[in-house]
């Protein structure tokens, strides 16, 4: 509930006045209903169904004296014409509220959903480090789909109980004996109907559980779709996926038998009820029969309201989980911002270095407390303008340097200085981030055509430079070849491109950047030797004006390194010149150029 407020809060903070306009034009349309119902009265006694004296009603009689002083005589055509205007108002005042209403709400989950986009892209790289893809799948849409419906459903009942608190204050003017017995009838069975909200609530929570395991499921098994086929996993998948619905199957026509038990109930009750205020009514009380059938028909629009408002609550306390878990994760991102909120919004400064990007005694671990260090005691320099290359096996913390490099996270002890500065000042890290290229492993490329790709870095970018840096990558004449040329799309991640053109598209983007930092993250391990030469002497004549950094497992792609840096279990064990270490015999750097050397033979 405390979620629920946080954000009903947040609502009235955002919404303000239009709520209190919505709010007024409730109560404006359950007025009216009101009198609608009143003017059927003497509409009925006027046609003659039954003699009425209308002097023991007082709201009604009032109604009749203002209607006479008009001068007008109280005829059937006065009275249906009262009618229409009354009831018209009142349909085109509701009209007007539900489109206040859908505006209202759909900008609060509009600014909702923004504020969670940017909050979740503002998060540091260590938040996505522990996180779940595909709980963000599940919160951006079923999440805040649940809150939208929440939060709406607390709208209405907001609305519901204004409406209901009206229309019995005017039942209680006209019976109040009757009404009383009618609320404590109703307050009798809401709290019968307590273990209702409650099993919602368990239901609704049954139903999160259940939807986040639906998205991070479908979501790894899409990803993972080629070695599902390749390895014959298709039937245990499915397996897996109709257990995953029945359960979900399951879980909704709970809620439906839960929801639909406590309206027969109301709906039983409510029969019972005015069976009995009728016997009491007029066999006990001798009520006036006129009163009586104000009552009823006030009854008969109060009771569904009742019905409403139980069904209303039991949906509500359904969507609660999903409240809960919408401020878990904001609260999660909120603690993990990378930068000061200003600071995105800042135009970073140039970036300019002359001596390079220095680690002193870096030490880090994915999990704090783990004995295990990714990094650990790394004191390296990479010079300005020179091409580093870092090595090492398999898990040897290469990537985890790029990563600190980049200021992407953050050293447990020790610091990444550039030029002398901190990369934890924040205009630091922003203009560094601004001037660098990044070439990852698993490169990524939209789904749109090669022409949108390229000028996500730069929306300027003319054909002509685009085509250039297209021949950087070595790859202008594999995209002249394909039928659209840069106009072709090429499907989800790039997946109608082959591995290797798939990184050449991405070093392109990387180079129409103009970056002063390349970063190659094994970038070109899916080149052929042929393309991968044409790479590099491009990268040559870049050094001198653009700062590389260069991981690879082939050691040939290294060659022209100004600077290596070779690692093991996350220490440096070795850096200088590529010819000077290629020298020293029992260095760890020539044991594994000789281990290529071999392999390759
Ligand atoms: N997200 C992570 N969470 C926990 N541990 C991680 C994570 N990423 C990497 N590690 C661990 O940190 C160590 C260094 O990993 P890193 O990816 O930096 O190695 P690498 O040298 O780049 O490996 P490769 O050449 O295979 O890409 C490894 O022991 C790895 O298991």
């Amino acid at each position: 509930m405390k979620e629920l407020f946080y954000y009903v809060r947040k609502m009235h903070h955002f919404a303000g006045f239009k709520l209190y306009l919505n709010m007024s034009m409730v109560l404006l349309i359950s007025l009216l209903d009101g009198f609608g119902i009143y003017l059927i009265v003497p509409l009925l006694s006027i046609i003659g169904v039954f003699p009425m004296d209308t002097s023991s009603i007082p709201l009604l009689s009032a109604m009749i004296n203002i209607i006479e002083s008009w001068s007008l005589d109280l005829n059937l055509p006065i009275i249906l014409a009262l009618y229409i205007v009354i009831v018209g108002g009142q349909a085109w005042l509701q009209r007007s509220q539900a489109l206040l209403n859908s505006r209202i709400l759909q900008s609060f989950i509009r600014t909702l959903r923004m504020e969670t986009y940017r909050g979740l892209l503002q998060a540091k790289w260590e938040f996505y480090l522990r996180k779940r893809k595909s709980e963000f799948n599940h919160v951006m849409s079923n999440e805040l789909g649940r809150v939208n419906l929440g939060t709406s459903l607390f709208l209405q009942a907001v609305s519901s109980f204004l409406f209901t608190l009206l229309q019995i204050a005017i039942a209680l003017w006209l019976a109040p004996v009757l009404t009383i017995a009618v609320l404590i009838s109703g307050g009798l069975l809401a709290l019968f109907s307590r273990k209702f909200i409650k099993k919602s609530k368990r239901i609704g929570e049954q139903t999160t559980e259940l939807s986040k395991y639906y998205f991070s499921g479908i979501s790894e098994h899409f990803n993972g779709i080629k070695d599902i086929k390749s390895n014959r996993l298709e039937q245990s998948h499915i397996h897996w996926f109709n257990k995953l619905t029945e359960h979900m199957e399951r879980n909704f026509i709970q809620f439906g038998r839960v929801n639909s038990l406590s309206q027969f109930i109301y709906r039983v009750s409510s029969v019972v009820l005015i069976a009995g205020f009728v016997y009491l009514a007029l066999e006990m009380m001798h009520t006036p029969a006129q009163q009586l059938v104000v009552v009823v028909l006030i009854f008969s629009r109060l009771w569904p309201r009742f019905i409403g408002m139980q069904s209303n609550m039991e949906q509500l306390v359904s969507c609660l989980p999903a409240f809960h878990t919408m401020r878990q994760l904001q609260k999660e991102y909120e603690a993990d911002q990378e930068l000061s909120k200003t600071a995105f919004e800042d135009e970073p400064e140039d970036f300019r270095f002359v001596d390079g990007i220095e680690c002193l005694d870096v030490d880090y671990r994915y999990d704090p407390h783990a004995s295990q260090y990714a990094l650990r005691n790394v004191n390296v320099h990479i010079p300005a303008n020179r091409m580093t290359a870092i090595v090492g096996k398999s898990g040897s913390g290469k990537s985890t340097l790029i990563d600190m490099l980049m200021g992407l996270i953050q050293p447990e002890s020790g610091q990444v200085l550039i030029d002398g500065v901190s990369l934890r000042d924040e205009r630091k890290l922003l203009s560094l981030r601004s001037a660098i290229g990044y070439v990852p492993q698993d490169p990524f490329l939209f789904n749109e055509s090669i022409r949108y790709n390229l000028k996500l870095v730069d929306p300027e970018a003319s054909d002509e430079q685009l085509w250039s840096a297209l021949k950087f990558a070595a790859s202008d004449e594999f995209v002249r070849q394909l039928p659209q040329g840069l106009d072709t799309v090429i499907g989800d991640r790039g997946i109608r491109l082959s591995g290797g053109e798939r990184q050449r598209i991405v070093l392109a983007r990387a180079i129409l950047k103009r970056p002063a930092i390349l970063v190659l993250d094994e970038a070109t391990s899916a080149l052929d030797s042929e393309n991968e030469r044409l790479i590099q002497q491009a990268l040559e004549e870049l050094k001198g004006s653009v700062t590389i950094i260069v991981i690879a497992h082939r050691l040939s792609t290294i060659r022209n390194a100004d600077h290596v840096i070779v690692m093991d279990r996350g220490r440096v064990i070795q850096q200088g010149g590529y010819t000077q270490l290629s020298q020293e015999n029992k260095g760890a750097f020539k044991l594994l150029l000789n281990y290529q050397a071999g392999s390759q033979m």
